[in-house]
């Protein structure tokens, strides 16, 4: 026989019944809403976060959500770079793919990091389905260079997205599915193109009219003096972000660049989350305390 304390037994619930209660207007809202997550590969350190991670999607599902799920993997292929013997730089936070660089990313993208992502939502059912821009040609791209200190740089297949063609990806949200995208994007000349993951998850979502994008990563949100301080910028508007672009380096370039596109496309808002924190996805999408960089549109 167990026992316990009637009390302390309806406390706990009371509690649990709060935290329910204070996601009624969040529920509300977003019902129906297409959201983009942009899972990077920074985020993906350990296992316990990668199952958080998917349950939180499939929550998100079951909540009435429309979640994307859009991929990196940065980490992962310079490992496979270095496996191969093969130079891997980066320049303007974009790395450097030549031709044979670009088919080690396709492989660790599509074969692996994808699959791993699709296999631990559909743990919980029959979700996930795992993509990229080649598949129904559902991303172009066309070559990019890098900005490094105001000049542009050939960094060789990087591509920028030029076209989205929403179709697939909508009649997958439409059976029930939660796509998962990897930022491959079919080329004008018929190759492919290695696109950044925050970019490619920018221009989904403004393909895909989302009302949020939401990009998950190894630090706090935007850090106000990065290195020096760890003092994080919560809320900014666009025409702000625009201002602060040129000051901003490494990985936050495309990251920041991203919002941007986002929310001048259209996106109601985009956020930039500490991936390292359990469910800080729930927390952002069903809680009243925001966490993060919120990135707005202009007033
Ligand atoms: N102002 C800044 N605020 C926060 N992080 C910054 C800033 N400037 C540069 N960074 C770097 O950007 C990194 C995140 O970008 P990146 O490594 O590309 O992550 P991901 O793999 O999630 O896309 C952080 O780990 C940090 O080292
Ligand atoms: C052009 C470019 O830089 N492409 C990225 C694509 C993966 C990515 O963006 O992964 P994260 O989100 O984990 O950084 C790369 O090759 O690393």
């Amino acid at each position: 026989m167990k026992t316990t304390s009637g009390t302390a037994r309806f406390t706990e619930a009371q509690g649990k019944a709060h935290v329910l209660t204070q996601a009624l207007p969040w529920l509300s809202r977003f019902h129906g809403a297409t959201v983009v997550v942009k899972f990077g590969g920074n985020a993906m350190i350990d296992e316990a976060l990668k199952r958080a991670f998917a349950q939180d999607v499939v929550f998100l599902r079951y909540a009435g959500l429309r979640p994307v799920v859009v991929h990196g993997g940065g980490p992962q292929i310079t490992r496979a770079l270095e496996t191969s013997g093969i130079k891997s730089e980066f320049a303007g936070g974009l790395r450097v793919t030549t031709d044979e660089a670009m088919q080690v990313v396709r492989m660790v993208l599509t074969g692996q990091v994808q699959r791993e992502i699709v296999g631990l939502i559909n743990e919980h059912g029959p979700f996930a389905i795992g993509l990229s821009g080649e598949d129904a040609n559902s991303m172009t791209a066309r070559q990019r260079h890098a900005l490094v200190d105001g000049e542009p740089v050939d960094i060789g297949r990087v591509g920028d997205v030029v076209t989205v063609d929403p179709q697939l990806i909508g009649a997958l949200l439409d059976d029930g599915r939660i796509p998962v995208v990897s930022s491959v994007a079919r080329a004008e000349d018929g190759g492919v193109y290695n696109v950044n993951a925050d970019t490619a998850a920018a221009a989904l979502a403004v393909g895909l009219k989302a009302e949020k994008l939401v990009v998950l990563t190894d630090v706090e949100g935007l850090y106000a003096d990065w290195p020096a301080s760890d003092e994080v910028v919560s809320q900014l508007d666009a025409d702000e972000l625009e201002k602060l672009l040129p000051s901003l380096t490494s990985g936050m370039v495309p990251k920041m660049e991203a919002c941007l596109r986002a929310v001048r496309g259209g996106v109601g808002a985009a956020h930039v989350l500490d991936g390292r924190v359990q469910h800080s996805l729930l927390l952002e999408v069903f809680t009243d305390e925001g966490i993060g960089t919120m990135v707005v549109p202009a007033v």
